[in-house]
């Protein structure tokens, strides 16, 4: 189990590792286009697994989609700083 700021942290170090056989890597080299629209498949499954699926389906996939707006972040150079001053 990890939290959002550990995943940050790992997804920071993959990035400037690239570490052979790594997902993020593999995002990050596809691009914003691509992850965007990864962002939207995955949002989608959110609300769908929450008016449909279980509580532990549902936080599964949004644990995804916190995934994938993490690579954004990445992608973009935008830290977590960046985005909690606006919470
Ligand atoms: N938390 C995640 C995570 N959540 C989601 N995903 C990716 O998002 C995809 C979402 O899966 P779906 O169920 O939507 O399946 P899918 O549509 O069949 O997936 P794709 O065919 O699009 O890959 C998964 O296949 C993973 O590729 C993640 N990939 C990696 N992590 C963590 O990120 C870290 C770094 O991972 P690597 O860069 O792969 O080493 C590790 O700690 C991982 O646990």
């Amino acid at each position: 189990m990890k939290t959002f700021d550990e995943l940050f942290l790992e997804l920071t170090d993959k990035a400037v590792t690239r570490p052979e056989g790594s997902g993020t890597v593999r995002e990050l080299d596809a691009g914003v286009h691509a992850i965007g629209k990864k962002i939207v498949e995955e949002a989608a499954e959110v609300w769908m697994a929450a008016e449909y699926q279980s509580d532990e389906e549902t936080a599964e996939e949004i644990s995804q989609l916190l995934y994938h707006l993490q690579v954004l972040m990445l992608a973009k150079g935008l830290s977590t700083e960046d985005v909690y001053r606006h919470l």
